[in-house]
C-alpha cells in the first residue's frame, strides 16, 4: 500500500521501525487472506500452517533480495530502475508488464470481493441488491476518494487501518476463544489432504506479496539494512501470525464439510464471511467481523489502486490537473469495474492469476536480480542475503512451482477441493 508509505513519509519524526512493519504488514494482508482457508479446507490446518511457513520463508528472502539489490542504487531508484540497471529492457518490460497485470487483477478481485461484502452487509440491513450493484457502489464509492488526492487516500487507510486492528481483535479473538480442536486436528470430510496443497500455493504467495513496497522502504530509512531488515522480517511475521489466527478462527468454527457448500458457491468473500457469522455467539461480534471485511477489502482496494493510478500517470504522462486525473482515474478504474459488473464471482479465479504473475515480479525477478548484482560488485561490502547461490535457486523454483501449479489447476490437472 504505497499510500501508507507515504502517510509515514508526511511524519518526519516518525521513522520508527514499527512504521515500516506496518507498510509491509498492511499491504500484505488483504484480499489473499480471504481467499486462504477456502483454498486450504482441502489439506485443511496442520498442512495449511505447514506450506504457510515454507511460503513465508520463500517470500521473505525474495524480498530481502531485492533489499540486497536495492542497496546498490541511491535511494529512491524505483524497482523499474532496479530491473533496466541490472536485466537491462527484457526484463524491464517483462517486470512492469506483470506488475501493471497483477494490481489490475487486483483490483477487480477486490470490486468482486468488496461487492459480496457489501451486499453481505445490506442483506444485514434488509436491503437486496444484484452483486454486481454492490461492486458498482463499492468502486464508484473508493475511487472517488483515490481521484480526489493521495492525502485523502492516506488520512482513510490510516483510519480503516486503527478499524481494522479493532475488528480484528474483536471478531477474531472471540472466534479464537469458541474453536473447537477436534475440527482442527480431526477434520471430517474425505482422507485426501496432501495433494491439495498443490492448488492452494499460489494463495500463499498472493497473501504474502509486498515486494513494490521494498524500493519505498529504501527511500523512507535511507541506507539503513539493518533497520530495513527488521522492518520486512517483523512486518511478514505480523501477517503470518494473523493469517494463522485466521485459519484458526475459520477452520476451528466451520468443519471441512462445511466448506464443500461455501466453495459450491463460489468461494467469495461474503459467502466466508455469512458462514462464519453463522456460527458467531452474538449478532454485535458478527457485526465486527462483517466490518473487519469490509474494511479490510477496502483499504487494500484503496492501496492497490493508487499504486495503479500512479503507475499509469507515468506511463502515460498524465499530469496532476483535474483533467488528467480524470483521465488516469478512467484508465485505473473502468477496466476493472466493467469486468466486475460481468462477472461479480470471480474473485477466487482473480486471485490466482493475480499469483501467476507476483511469482515473477515478487520472487523470480528479485532472485535474477541479486544474482547479477552479485556479479557486477563481486567485493561489495554491502548487505549479501545469507546462503549463497543455493537461496536464489530455492526462491525461483518456489516461483516456477508455484505459477506451473497455477497452470496445473487451471488446466483440471490438479485435485481441487469441493
Ligand atoms: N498481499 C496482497 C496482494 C498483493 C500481492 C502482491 C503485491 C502487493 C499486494 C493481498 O493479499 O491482498
Amino acid at each position: 500500500m504505497a499510500n501508507h508509505m507515504n502517510a509515514a513519509k508526511n511524519k518526519v519524526a516518525s521513522k520508527s521501525l514499527l512504521g515500516g512493519a506496518m507498510i509491509i504488514a498492511g499491504t500484505a494482508v488483504g484480499a489473499g487472506m480471504f481467499s486462504l482457508p477456502v483454498v486450504g479446507a482441502g489439506m485443511w490446518f496442520s498442512y495449511s500452517i505447514i506450506m504457510m511457513i515454507g511460503v513465508w520463508f520463500c517470500m521473505l528472502v525474495s524480498g530481502l533480495l531485492l533489499l540486497e539489490t536495492n542497496l546498490h542504487f541511491e535511494p529512491g531508484a524505483s524497482f523499474d530502475t532496479l530491473t533496466r540497471e541490472t536485466l537491462g529492457n527484457f526484463w524491464r518490460i517483462i517486470n512492469g508488464l506483470s506488475i501493471a497485470f497483477v494490481l489490475y487483477i487486483l483490483a477487480y478481485a477486490y470490486i468482486s470481493g468488496g461487492g459480496s461484502i457489501v451486499n453481505h452487509s445490506l442483506e444485514a440491513a434488509g436491503i437486496e441488491l444484484p452483486q454486481s450493484v454492490a461492486g458498482l457502489v463499492f468502486a464508484l464509492g473508493l475511487a472517488f476518494i483515490v481521484f480526489i488526492s493521495t492525502k485523502a487516500v492516506d488520512r482513510i487507510t490510516t483510519i480503516m487501518l486503527g478499524g481494522m486492528v479493532i475488528t480484528f481483535f474483536l471478531a477474531v479473538g472471540n472466534l479464537l476463544i469458541d474453536i473447537d480442536t477436534v475440527k482442527l486436528f480431526k477434520p471430517d470430510g474425505e482422507t485426501s489432504y496432501l495433494p491439495y496443497m498443490l492448488a492452494a500455493l499460489p494463495f500463499g504467495l498472493v497473501s504474502f506479496g509486498y515486494h513494490g513496497n521494498v524500493p519505498s522502504l529504501v527511500k523512507y530509512y535511507g541506507k539503513d539494512p539493518s533497520t530495513i531488515i527488521k522492518a520486512i522480517v517483523l512486518g511478514t511475521v505480523i501477517a503470518f501470525i494473523i493469517y494463522v489466527c485466521w485459519l484458526v478462527a475459520t477452520m476451528g468454527n466451520i468443519p471441512r464439510s462445511g466448506f464443500v457448500d461455501i466453495i459450491a458457491q463460489g468461494g467469495n468473500m461474503g459467502v466466508l464471511v455469512g458462514a462464519l457469522s453463522g456460527v458467531m455467539a452474538s449478532d454485535w461480534l458478527t457485526s465486527m467481523l462483517t466490518v473487519f471485511a469490509n474494511l479490510a477489502v477496502a483499504s487494500s482496494f484503496l492501496g492497490v489502486t493508487l499504486g495503479l493510478f500512479d503507475y499509469l500517470a507515468d506511463l502515460f504522462g498524465f499530469d496532476e490537473s483535474r483533467s488528467g486525473r480524470l483521465k488516469t482515474a478512467t484508465i485505473t478504474f473502468v477496466p476493472p469495474t466493467v469486468l466486475g459488473l460481468l462477472f461479480p464471482n470471480g474473485f477466487l479465479i482473480a486471485i490466482g492469476f493475480a499469483a501467476l504473475a507476483a511469482t515473477i515480479w515478487a520472487a523470480i525477478v528479485p532472485a535474477m536480480m541479486a544474482y547479477k548484482v552479485r556479479q557486477i560488485y563481486p567485493e561489495s561490502d554491502s548487505f549479501t542475503v545469507p546462503g549463497g547461490t543455493l537461496v536464489i535457486a530455492i526462491v525461483i523454483l518456489f516461483g516456477i512451482v508455484t505459477g506451473a501449479c497455477h497452470l496445473l489447476a487451471m488446466a483440471e490437472l490438479l485435485p481441487v477441493y469441493g
